[in-house]
């Protein structure tokens, strides 16, 4: 069997077992490298429909990400091809990332996170966690998911009220087009213009779920609000007049934790076998947890123990340092740099990866809504 994958999907060895491996550059696949090929595994920067698809013999695309929205679902249910996604895989990724984005605008604002209001929209596998986390350090948050809420009721908030509420919003929505709850441009103008004195947004979901022209006019107008943006409408191209008027700005690499891209490997690995009906073989080793280890003292204020714990793990002034940096040299050079630090991205953990060691129940508290255990 022939086997064509994005060369940025790590672990990629345990698919050798089953067939002929080929890697290939995401962005460069094209019909023609697809003529023989029966199952295709791809990251987010290619999109799968009928023009890459037509002529191929595919018959199982696995994307080792947790969005969709590059996949045209309905060409594949059409054509029957079995697709798999990963849930979840980098999700905790994406949450440790915005706390990184938070700790940062604390300290440049001066703002106290204990007194602002978090508002979650889209509470699925990284909104969720990020509101356990929130929750859990006894930060107030509202939650907005109309289809959730649609579904199983509960308790969430519409994004009206996010808006007229909240200090700090943060996106989780997938990017979808149509229908009732379609999430382009969910915020556009209107929101911007509304949002309260000093807001924070943040978006680590899909670049157009936000309306960048929009959010570049609001943040030119309204030096009050401050923006974390790590996707950008049109990527790889990004607008690097809203890149530099946003407090961080990185190259889509919110989720990308070693442990996340691995799981996303594992997850279609195992969809992959029992689409064939494949024995797996022994599963995809991960990297050991609880590498990394912290002692704290005892009396540390717990603002400061929170920086210093999350901080040993990520932190996405780095990132956005890197990503600042590419942004010199003409609109093809900065394409090029746009791929070339994600594709180059340094080791990272999670922090739930991290063994901390501490006396005092106010931190051990603070630790657990981490998600660090004792
Ligand atoms: N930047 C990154 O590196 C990175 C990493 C992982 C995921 N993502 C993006 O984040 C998105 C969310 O990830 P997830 O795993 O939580 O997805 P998910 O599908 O588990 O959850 C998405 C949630 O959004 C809700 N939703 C849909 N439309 C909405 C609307 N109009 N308003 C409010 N809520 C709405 C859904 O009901 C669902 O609960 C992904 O689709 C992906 O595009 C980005
Ligand atoms: O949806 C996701 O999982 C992430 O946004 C995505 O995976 C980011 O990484 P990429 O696939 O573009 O390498």
């Amino acid at each position: 069997m022939q086997i064509l994958a994005d060369e940025n999907i790590p672990m990629l060895e345990v698919f050798e077992r089953h067939g002929q491996l080929h890697r290939v550059a995401g962005r460069s696949l094209n019909p023609e490298m697809l003529k023989d090929v029966e199952v295709l595994l791809v990251r987010s920067v290619t999109q799968v429909d009928k023009t890459l698809l037509a002529n191929s013999k595919v018959k199982f695309v696995g994307t080792c990400t947790i969005g969709t929205d590059h996949l045209d679902l309905e060409y594949l249910a059409e054509r029957k091809v079995g697709w798999f996604s990963a849930p979840g895989c980098n999700a905790r990724g994406v949450v440790d990332y915005v706390i990184s984005g938070l700790l940062t605008l604390a300290e440049r604002t001066g703002a106290d996170l204990t007194q602002r209001c978090y508002g979650v929209v889209g509470a699925g596998q990284v909104g969720d966690r990020l509101v356990q986390v929130l929750r859990g350090l006894g930060w107030q948050v509202l939650v907005c998911d109309p289809p959730r809420e649609q579904r199983e009721g509960g308790d969430y908030v519409d994004l009206k009220s996010i808006i007229e509420n909240c200090d700090v919003i943060s996106l989780h929505t997938p990017l979808t087009t149509v229908g009732e709850h379609s999430t382009r441009h969910l915020i556009g103008e209107e929101q911007l213009a509304a949002l309260r004195p000093g807001s924070w947004l943040i978006n680590a979901s899909r670049g157009a779920v936000v309306d960048n022209q929009a959010l570049k006019t609001a943040l030119k107008e309204r030096s009050d609000l401050r923006a974390i943006l790590d996707v950008w409408e049109g990527e790889p191209q990004v607008d690097v007049e809203l890149a530099q008027l946003c407090d961080i700005a990185t190259a889509h690499i919110a989720g990308y934790s070693l442990d996340g891209k691995i799981r996303g490997t594992e997850q279609i690995y195992q969809a992959f076998c029992q689409y064939f009906g494949l024995k797996p073989e022994a599963g995809i080793e991960f990297p050991p947890q609880r590498l990394l280890s912290l002692q704290l003292a005892e009396h540390i204020p717990l603002m400061e123990a929170l920086r210093v714990v999350c901080r040993a793990v990520y932190d996405s002034r780095g990132d956005d340092a890197r990503f600042r940096l590419s942004l010199s040299g003409d609109a093809v050079e900065r394409r090029a740099a746009f791929d070339l630090v994600r594709k180059n991205y340094p080791v990272r953990r999670e922090i739930p990866d991290l063994k901390v060691t501490v006396e005092g129940s106010e931190l051990q508290q603070m630790l657990g809504a981490l998600g660090i255990k004792a």
